[in-house]
């Protein structure tokens, strides 16, 4: 690409810079006859969409090349490597090949079951066998290893059918042997056991609901002085409440998670991952998933059940069996209209893999609004009815380049899969010019809760309580994927916002955290909030990603946060100022101070009631001189105290504070490599106390210092200093963040896992009640299935003795 982007021609270039949305299909169309008259550029789109290449190809060879590998790994019982080989053969494995007679992907699903059942993953097991079983009804090895798992489950009744379809269908004396031998096995313990059957493959997505909570709230869409269009509410909202959930207009999963997650719901997927059919690129949970990204339900064969001479009730297994999963998808609620979005990129062409995200996404994004309007019949072009935002006048001229060339790179794959269907003209190209800026703004990154506990921990923790195995509980957000939703994308954003977003599997949710009132505008975070990031660097990061301006209510007012995350302790003694790096501050003779760094400057207001609450008590304290004389205009310089003026030397101050964290991040790698930070805990503490000595009493990075300090303390099983130096990171996140920020619940987790560990039963229950209480803010009904660690832990307390 960047080839590409030195050979266009400077004045190319330029009225590609100068362009408008609404002079973009001439400048596209002179693209568009620049490019396909460029070698280069046929080169670089004929590696794109080559299906002989074999990058996504099936390959029978690499598929007998692995399924050799997997089997001797097998023989010599490594059933782990197994089972990465076998599914490595999968992932390569044409679906209509043929191995000694039989079809290839159902021998390939059977070696897979026998070492999962090996490796002791049963269900995984039974899930191989019924997908052999519907490509090859009748493979006699499939029902035997099924009637195998199935008895390890405890259905001794499907264990017995299955051995007994295996019995008719097997034709050697041996096999009928062996077989018989299970069966009467199995009939003697059922006998003992009283036949309880205990059917165990239920597909594990039934048991989500995510449809369980209903919005209340009634929303509209408001036009608004600084922001364009938002949502606010009709009524008044509780705290807690749903406003909105929504399937994705069209979604992808994410770069590093391609090989781990499914590519359709975005779950994290089972040792028993399912392949596409028909090429190499996607990983799925289940064979639901696997349709409907690639929308062509395989028929499941019924089986010739007058053939194998069966009797009925097994003839009705056999074809139970076979239809099992034809279930209805948990993504296939009221309002969801399944759409096969890989199915254009599907067939061996390795350009949905070499692309960025979002001009996939494009692509997905295209591909449903042509199939929309195919099924509607419009004539218009597809992406005119997207009546969502764009900046593109704010967007930078090399992100604009890129969006030009991959405008027309992307239009040349689609060509590839529509034909004469998809239009390959200047003005096509525009569309998906815009449809890229549109994504720029709206997409939304689809992030799962990942737990990095210490569940093990806490239980080795409280049966040795001095144990040097303890870990505090914590967990991260992971991005799983990208998408773009259609309502969600009139949700604005705010640095304070009232409205937390999440999502299960690949459905959005959005819930208030506050009480808002009706006709106030409802509004999510696209990033850093008021607390994490201070105001220069939330403002730097959404001008870079989404080219505007922030105008939230936190990057207008004053906040003590901003003031103080990244602050300086005054050098006079006892004088709680903060001293800040690089801002000087002007207060101005209309009650609103000027904050300005050598780059930027934001103008905030200082409203009246603001220094009658505990947080405006704080501001005042420590930045009383930037207060002082309101409405009379003066000026305070970086690197002097906002409190009582005295100057610090910031430079000594920073290199003193980099490197004490400097030292406590070795800690931090220390606990992260699992070493033993006993040696240097004292070295910590220093550099700890050092930190304090030179930052502002309320800084972010002395709360991330006490919290590394605390996790080095549950390692050594010191559980007393471990909840001293967590409580202490907490008081300071308590000045950053609002009562009930997430924040702070995150880090009573941690603060509860501590107390479980050092046996408190009674100081964890209280904590754990506040946890339940801010989480229920962000997560109501769906804590349980968003952040299962949560309930553990209520778990974890209650086996307490
Ligand atoms: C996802 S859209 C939100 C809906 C949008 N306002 C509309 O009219 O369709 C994001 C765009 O809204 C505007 N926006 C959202 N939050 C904003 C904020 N805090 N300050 C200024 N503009 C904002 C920006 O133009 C941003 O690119």
């Amino acid at each position: 690409m960047e080839k590409l982007k030195l050979m266009i021609p400077d004045d190319l270039k330029r009225m590609i810079s100068e362009s408008t949305p609404e002079n973009l299909t001439s400048i596209c169309s002179s693209l568009l006859d620049f490019f396909l008259s460029l070698p280069e550029f046929q080169r670089v789109v004929e590696e794109l969409t080559d299906t002989e290449l074999g990058l996504c190809r099936k390959s029978k060879e690499s598929t007998l090349d692995f399924k050799r590998k997997g089997n001797e790994c097998f023989s010599k019982r490594d059933y782990v490597k197994a089972i990465n080989f076998y599914s490595q053969a999968l992932r390569y494995a044409p679906m209509d090949a043929e191995d000694m007679g039989k079809n290839l992907v159902a021998v390939l699903y059977v070696n897979r079951a026998s070492s999962m059942h090996n490796a002791g993953l049963l269900e995984e097991s039974l899930r191989d066998c019924d997908r052999a079983i519907a490509i090859m009804p009748s493979y006699v090895k499939a029902w035997f290893r099924r009637g195998k798992a199935s008895a390890l489950l405890k259905n001794y009744e499907g264990a017995i059918r299955d051995f007994e379809v295996a019995l008719h269908m097997e034709n050697s004396t041996s096999g009928k042997g062996q077989i018989k031998e299970e069966l009467e096995m199995i009939l003697s313990y059922s006998n003992k056991t009283h036949g309880i059957d205990n059917p165990c493959n239920v597909p594990k997505w039934k048991e989500m609901d995510s449809s369980a909570e209903r919005s209340p709230a009634a929303l509209l869409c408001v036009s608004t002085p600084s922001k364009g269009r938002g949502m606010t509410s009709v009524n008044d909202i509780p705290p807690g409440s749903l406003v909105h959930s929504e399937e994705p207009l069209a979604a992808i999963v994410n770069k590093y998670s391609r090989e781990t997650h499914c590519h359709f719901c975005f779950i994290e997927v089972p040792t028993d991952v399912v392949y596409c059919p028909s090429c190499t690129i996607p990983v799925y949970c289940s064979e639901l998933c696997q349709e409907q990204a690639r929308g062509i339900f395989i028929k499941k064969k019924q089986g010739d059940s007058i053939a194998w001479n069966l009797p009925v009730d097994l003839a009705k297994h056999v074809t139970d069996t076979i239809s099992m999963g034809n279930v209805k998808s948990p993504l296939q609620d009221g309002n969801y209209e399944p759409f096969p979005e890989h199915k254009h990129e599907c067939g061996g062409s390795p350009w949905s893999v070499v692309l960025p995200l979002d001009v996939v996404l494009a692509g997905r994004v295209l591909a449903k609004l042509i199939d929309k309007r195919r099924l509607s019949g419009e004539t218009c072009k597809p992406v005119q009815n997207l009546v969502l935002a764009h900046n593109y006048l704010q967007i930078p001229l090399k992100s604009k380049l890129e969006m030009h060339i991959y405008g027309v790179v992307l239009s040349c794959c689609l060509k590839h899969h529509y034909g004469s269907d998809y239009p390959f003209t200047g003005s096509s190209v525009s569309q998906l010019v815009l449809l890229l800026a549109k994504i720029k703004v709206n997409s939304m990154a689809v992030v799962h809760m990942k737990s990095l506990d210490g569940y093990r921990g806490f239980k080795k923790s409280i049966s040795h309580s001095h144990s040097r195995n303890a870990f505090t509980c914590s967990f991260e957000q992971i991005r799983v994927g990208q998408a773009l939703y259609l309502n969600g994308s009139f949700f604005n954003h705010s640095c304070q916002p009232n409205v937390h977003s999440y999502f299960l599997s690949r459905r959005l949710y959005l819930r208030t955290t506050e009480y808002v009132h009706g006709g106030y505008p409802l509004e999510i975070s696209y990033g850093p909030q008021v607390g994490e990031w201070d105001l220069h660097d939330r403002q730097e990061l959404l001008k870079e990603q989404y080219s505007f301006e922030c105008r939230c209510t936190g990057c207008s007012q004053l906040n003590l946060s901003d003031l103080v995350l990244n602050a300086f302790k005054c050098a006079k003694a006892n004088c709680p100022g903060a001293v800040t790096e690089k801002t000087f501050f002007d207060i101005l003779e209309d009650d609103s101070v000027q904050i300005s760094d050598a780059y930027s400057s934001f103008k905030l207001s200082l409203p009246a009631c603001h220094f009658d609450t505990v947080h405006g008590q704080y501001i005042t304290e420590v930045a009383s001189r930037l207060l002082k004389g309101r409405s009379a205009a003066h000026h305070i310089n970086q690197g002097c105290c906002l409190s009582c003026g005295t100057d610090l030397d910031i430079e000594s101050s920073s290199t003193v504070s980099k490197n004490a964290m400097i030292q406590i991040q070795r800690l931090k790698e220390c606990i992260d490599s699992d070493e033993d930070p006993q040696i240097l805990i004292s070295d910590f503490l220093k550099s700890l106390s050092i930190l304090r000595s030179v930052r502002h009493q309320y800084s972010k990075t002395i709360a991330q210092a006490e919290d590394i300090i605390a996790e080095a303390f549950v390692r050594l099983g010191e559980f007393g200093p471990a909840l001293q130096h967590c409580q202490e990171s907490i008081e300071i996140l308590k000045k950053l963040f609002r009562r009930n920020h997430i924040v702070i619940g995150n880090e009573l987790i941690k603060l509860s896992s501590i107390q479980i560990s050092a046996g408190d039963r009674a100081a964890a229950l209280s904590v754990i009640k506040r946890i339940e209480e801010i989480f229920s803010l962000y997560y109501g009904s769906h804590l349980v299935n968003v952040c299962p660690h949560v309930v553990r832990l209520q778990e974890e307390v209650i086996n307490l003795n």
